[in-house]
């Protein structure tokens, strides 16, 4: 199993990792990240070992596993300074929420010892100080294997995620971003554009509707106050299947609309039941 593990993006996602591998697998960890705050933060709260905001300074500690926990419009970047510093043969894998395309473009870096991984754990936190060591239990993770990962990669990546009490399913790379386009990527564009018709609703009626939130706008707004950065970066890496779903959710909210403006009593209610149907189900 890995004992050096270096973890490039010290936010939620990569502290979370870093405190899971520290007192799950008893790993030594390494922090590199652009922003010399969360790398200051990440040691305070003793959620990385060592860090520091060079790349250059990943040869000296020598790690077995590299994990990309960046915003995906940086991996290509991450990449390329990677490629200078680490030997042949050290195992990268990351926690992207698009696949696809960029891991294919992480092979060409890195051959087959490179397995693109997504865990599906997260909430709207950003930053190293929500890191949770929990995160990943009882959570699922997608890795995306390729014909040319390297087995004995993805083997002793699989077997590390078993480890953190996940459960690791595979999928082809594009088919996962079809997928998390739809189930995950689609929403988060919905909850945002909700927070903007709101402002445009308030505006219109001078009346500030963010003061009257009940549970169900919280509940279904929560995903609005994720990171900006990272939602951007998704959106456009996973651009094709988020339009296509996004054509989508138009169509059914216009057929929605047409049902009440046609007061359609009885189509009404089968599309209602419908939907809340679906949504038993997932529970
Ligand atoms: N937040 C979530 O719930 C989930 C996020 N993910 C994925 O995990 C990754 C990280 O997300 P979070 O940890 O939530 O974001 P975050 O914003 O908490 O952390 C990202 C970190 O990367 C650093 N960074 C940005 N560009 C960099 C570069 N070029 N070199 C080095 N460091 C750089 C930032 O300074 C920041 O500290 C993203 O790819 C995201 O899509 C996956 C599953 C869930
Ligand atoms: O906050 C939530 O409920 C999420 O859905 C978090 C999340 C965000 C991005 C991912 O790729 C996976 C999970």
């Amino acid at each position: 199993m890995f004992k050096r593990v270096a973890i490039v993006g010290v936010g939620f996602m990569g502290g979370s990792f870093s405190l899971a591998v520290k007192s799950r697998l008893g790993c030594s960890t390494f922090g590199m990240d652009i922003n010399p705050e969360a790398i200051k933060r990440g040691k305070e709260l003793g959620v990385i070992d060592e860090g520091s905001t060079q790349m250059l300074a990943l040869r000296d500690f020598e790690p077995d596993l590299v994990v990309l926990a960046v915003p995906v419009g940086a991996f290509e970047q991450v990449a390329r300074g990677l490629k200078e510093v680490l030997d042949e043969k050290v195992l990268i894998t990351d926690l992207g929420s698009v696949k696809g395309r960029l891991v294919y473009m992480m092979e060409d870096f890195f051959g087959g010892y490179f397995v693109g991984g997504h865990p599906i754990a997260g909430t709207e936190k950003s930053g190293v100080q929500y890191s949770n060591p929990e995160l990943f239990k009882n959570k699922r993770v997608v890795l995306t294997p390729t014909q040319r990962t390297d087995r004995l990669a993805l083997q002793k990546v699989k077997f590390m995620w078993e480890r953190l009490d996940a459960f690791v399913e595979f999928m082809d790379p594009f088919v996962h971003d079809v997928v998390f386009g739809a189930v995950s990527h689609l929403p988060h564009a919905v909850a945002f554009a909700l927070m903007d018709a709101m402002e445009k609703l308030s505006k219109k009626t001078n009346i500030d509707l963010f003061l009257y939130p009940g549970g169900g706008f919280k509940d279904f707004t929560r995903i609005a106050a994720s990171d900006p950065v990272m939602w951007r970066d998704i959106f456009l890496e996973n651009r094709e299947n988020l339009l296509w779903a996004i054509e989508e959710f138009i169509q059914s909210l216009e057929k929605l609309k047409g049902l009440i403006e046609n007061e359609k009593k009885e189509e009404l209610i089968e599309y209602l039941q419908r939907a809340r149907e679906h949504r038993l189900r997932i529970d």
